[in-house]
């Protein structure tokens, strides 16, 4: 048997999961096991878009409850985006539009400690911003987020799931951690072994799967999506 002393923990990435609406939804992922929870706002007609207000309310929560507040949005004005993090004390912001280098440079300037996401959209294969990896990586982004968006243009809790492939062929233009997303669940885990496999991998991101058919998160979902995504300690002799 080996020594507990000799059994280094090893993080697998963070979970985050997408769209908290109610402080009960809190309690639940708190208790669950994601890391990172989504927070909208400036998602025009999202079911789980929050006013300012509460907003801050919910993100005073999450940190009470140890989870780490992302706000989520379409936003693309940099003074707006900086004022609402200050206010609510958010520090992880995820560009999930087609926000520009430039926005990020500026958000950058306006917010120096922030965690700055923006999603890199794959359609039927292809990233969209593969042209401009480079500039976001240059304009001071932390992190990219890989998700679907379907032949109709929608973004966002799509459901529809990337091929591995697809994300390889992105992968090397990436120097920077990325998270993934799109129609993750339970039974595509294994689907993603290479691509978690990756140095750069921070993470899975969920919203569809982490939900029952009322469209509200359950305790067994998340737990489920934890124990397959998210193992919080593996252990590893020294
Ligand atoms: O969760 C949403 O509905 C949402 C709305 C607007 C912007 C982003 C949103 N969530 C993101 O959707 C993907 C995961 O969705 P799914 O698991 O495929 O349903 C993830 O990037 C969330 O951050």
């Amino acid at each position: 048997m080996t020594a507990p002393a000799l059994l280094a923990p090893r993080r697998a990435g963070h979970l985050k999961v997408c769209g908290a609406r109610t402080r009960a939804d809190l309690a639940l992922l708190a208790d669950t096991g994601p890391t990172l929870v989504g927070l909208w706002h400036g998602v025009p007609g999202g079911p789980a878009d929050l006013e300012a207000d509460r907003l801050a309310d919910l993100a005073a929560t999450a940190i009470r409850l140890g989870l780490e507040p992302v706000l989520v949005t379409f936003l693309d004005d940099a003074r707006k985006i900086a004022a609402l993090a200050r206010a609510t004390g958010i520090r992880w912001i995820q560009l999930h539009a087609y926000q520009s280098p430039a926005l990020v440079a500026d958000l950058r300037e306006q917010l120096p400690y922030a965690v700055l996401v923006k999603v890199l959209h794959l359609s039927r294969g292809r990233c969209l911003e593969r042209a401009f990896t480079g500039a976001f990586e240059r304009a001071g982004c932390d992190l990219f987020l890989l998700d679907t968006v379907t032949d109709d243009g929608r973004v966002g809790s799509t459901g529809q799931a990337l091929d591995p492939a697809h994300v390889h062929a992105l992968l090397p233009r990436l120097t920077i951690p990325f998270l993934l997303a799109g129609g993750l669940n339970t039974t595509n885990r294994d689907t993603y072994r290479t691509v978690t496999d990756h140095p750069l991998y921070a993470g899975a991101d969920i919203d569809t799967a982490a939900r029952d058919r009322t469209g509200r998160f359950t305790h067994e979902a998340v737990t489920a999506l934890t124990r397959a995504w998210h193992p919080r300690l593996q252990e590893t002799p020294a």
